[in-house]
């Protein structure tokens, strides 16, 4: 096990709390990045693992990812009943009563001249590629070699939407994203917490985005950034590989 000792020390005191709410970002985090996003998968240690925690009282699960939702349900195959904010919050699933994600009339011409800017961009650079969200869209650039190259082209991109009404850009790993709902993972936390009323919440992620997540933190909660970079998370663990260290980790405690 390679769990750094400070991260221990605060598993074992979250896990003496009473309910818990843990949430996972899913791509750098419970999954590994890979050029090919769509063949992105929880590493199966990661898997096992959660599905541990979620057979557990009084722990609830949650994933909070810049996915769109049915995306997130389709990669992840989160466990039953698993809480789910997709879109970097904008879309959710907290039950069977959620409502899907309606944009005004507005917000859908917002959406269509984003992703119109995007691939009129894309196309004029071999591998570059747009995904098609829900609230918007998103410029990958990771099979491009030339790093600089595809920093000048989300340079370009983030530009080419400061120009669009209503859009607003994420920066993420190697991508650009737009979006005409504006939302943060740190406001998807707090909507968890103020559903489910734990009494602690753990949450890993890897990327910018995930940082909005660790800023909602308190001092009875745990944050666990996932590689390199700056962080307000208090934890760090290397690489998505080791997050079952973690997750099993707390489920032993609980168990
Ligand atoms: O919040 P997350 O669950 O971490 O999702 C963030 C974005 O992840 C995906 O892109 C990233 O992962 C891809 C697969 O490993 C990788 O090819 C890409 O370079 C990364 O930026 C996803 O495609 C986006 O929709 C998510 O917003």
């Amino acid at each position: 096990m390679s769990i750094p000792e400070s991260l221990n020390e605060a598993l074992e005191k979250f896990a003496a709390r009473g309910k818990l709410l843990v949430c996972l970002d899913f791509d750098g985090c419970v999954a590994e990045l890979v050029a090919d996003a769509d063949s992105a998968r929880p590493v199966p240690e990661n898997a096992a693992a959660i599905e541990k925690l979620a057979e557990l009282d009084d722990v609830v699960l949650a994933y909070v990812s810049g996915r769109p939702l049915e995306t997130l349900r389709e990669l992840a195959t989160p466990p039953e009943g698993t809480l789910l904010f997709g879109s970097h919050g904008a879309e959710r699933w907290l039950g069977p009563d959620s409502p899907g994600l309606e944009l005004t009339p507005a917000q859908e011409a917002g959406r269509i001249e984003i992703l119109d800017t995007l691939e009129e961009i894309a196309a004029d650079h071999e591998g570059a590629w747009v995904e098609h969200k829900p609230a918007g869209g998103a410029i990958h650039v990771r099979h491009i070699e030339d790093i600089e190259l595809g920093e000048r082209i989300l340079d370009e991109a983030r530009a080419a939407m400061a120009t669009i009404d209503g859009a607003s850009s994420k920066d993420g790993k190697r991508i650009l994203e737009a979006v005409v709902v504006k939302s943060t993972k740190g406001e998807a936390i707090e909507e968890l917490r103020a559903a489910t009323s734990p009494d602690a919440v753990f949450f890993a992620g890897d990327d910018v985005t995930d940082e909005h997540g660790f800023a909602v933190l308190g001092p009875q909660d745990v944050g666990v950034k996932v590689g390199s970079g700056e962080t307000k998370a208090g934890h760090r663990i290397d690489a998505p590989a080791a997050l079952a260290d973690v997750l099993n980790r707390l489920a032993a405690l609980r168990g």
